[in-house]
């Protein structure tokens, strides 16, 4: 007999996952950890309303694959942070999504084992455990919002979010922004395209009512309030790179003419080093230098950083990955990131308490 099935034909099965309210009832964020995400959205809202003169670096590993390298990452950044923390806020880069061009590994939420056994629900165990982890070190956390569902199983650890710049256009992603508890910051497009991150923020500034999931696995209407912390992230684009004076003084003029606002983080990797990690701090001394000219409108910056410099493939036999190594986009290292953050603290330190709001 034929089968007369249309549903499901391109499905090979569905598991039921742990919903987020059991994952939060296993590892609750309370306490101290929980003062600490509170106190760093807030500095990072401050600082986009300019009342906190600092500007924040997003810094870390392109995506986690280890979380005890991550650990050990974390307790560095937090001795820098510390160091740094009257000019610059420090948050950590806790990357678990990544967004593929076409095909690769998708993260440590994805496949956890890099092995293709796609165990999500130990991947979402695992990313709670290492954000619980670092924000009881009391350093803050980022990380891109890809997934539309695993903000409920996450978010509450983050301090800051991404919209990459292959999900600034949809409208999945402005929906979701509309309801994070976090300042999000939005990519212009992989084309070099700023209006489309312009769109963004206007979306994502207004209340949303799309489908989504309840803490408690249901399926649900999720109406949201808007969020009125969005900005913008110049990365570069195919065109290159976007984050010199000229494309920052276009972007101010392009989001004033959109009616958003006008505070701007410059990503110093991707298109705008070439996925060359050498030139980020080149482009950071740049940004740098930008400021101490006069430039308001930079509030923030982003480093891809790891360990170890450069990237690696994921090899077959996962004992010979290198430790402290990016498994996805080349990273400086360890001591390019303490050099060029700290030089960036001490050229800034008695100019950015002069800045004027824009
Ligand atoms: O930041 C990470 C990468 O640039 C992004 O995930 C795209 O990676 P891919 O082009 O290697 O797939
Ligand atoms: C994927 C990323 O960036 P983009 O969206 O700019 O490519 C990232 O920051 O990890």
């Amino acid at each position: 007999m034929t089968d007369l099935k249309a549903d499901d034909l391109n499905i090979e099965a569905i598991e039921t996952l742990m919903t987020p309210k059991a994952l939060k009832a296993q590892m609750p964020l309370e306490g101290s950890a929980l003062e600490s995400v509170r106190s760093a959205r807030q500095t990072i809202f401050n600082i986009l309303d300019r009342k906190d003169p600092r500007l924040f670096v997003v810094v870390g590993p392109c995506s986690i694959h280890d979380p005890e390298a991550a650990l050990d990452y974390a307790a560095r950044l937090k001795k820098l942070a510390e160091e740094v923390q009257d000019t610059l806020y420090i948050v950590m880069r806790v990357y678990f999504e990544k967004p593929r061009t076409s095909v690769g590994w998708k993260g440590l939420i994805n496949d956890p084992f890099m092995d293709d056994t796609f165990q999500i629900e130990e991947g979402l165990k695992l990313g709670r455990k290492l954000l619980l982890d670092i924000v009881s070190m009391g350093l803050p956390a980022s990380t891109e919002a890809l997934d539309p569902i695993s903000p409920q199983y996450l978010q509450d650890l983050i301090a800051w979010s991404a919209i990459g710049a292959r999900t600034t256009e949809s409208q999945t992603h402005r929906e979701m922004s509309s309801g994070l508890s976090s300042a999000v910051g939005f990519k212009n497009g992989t084309d070099g395209g700023l209006m489309v991150a312009v769109n963004a923020m206007q979306s994502v500034s207004h209340p949303h009512r799309f489908l989504g999931i309840s803490k408690g696995g249901q399926v649900a209407v999720v109406r949201t309030k808007g969020n009125p912390y969005a900005h913008v992230v110049l990365r570069g684009g195919s065109a290159g790179p976007n984050y010199d004076s000229v494309h920052v003084a276009q972007a101010e003029e392009e989001l004033r003419k959109g009616g958003v606002s006008t505070n701007i983080m410059i990503d110093c990797s991707h298109a705008n080093s070439n996925k060359d990690p050498s030139i980020q701090s080149l482009v950071l001394k740049d940004v740098t230098h930008q400021i101490l000219e006069g430039n308001q409108s930079i509030i923030g910056v982003m480093l891809e950083s790891n360990i170890n410099f450069g990237n690696q493939k994921i090899p077959a036999d996962l004992k010979e990955l290198k430790y402290g190594v990016s498994v996805t986009d080349a990273c400086i290292d360890w001591a390019e990131t303490e050099r060029s953050i700290k030089e960036m603290a001490a050229k800034l330190k008695d100019v950015l308490p002069q800045r004027q709001t824009p």
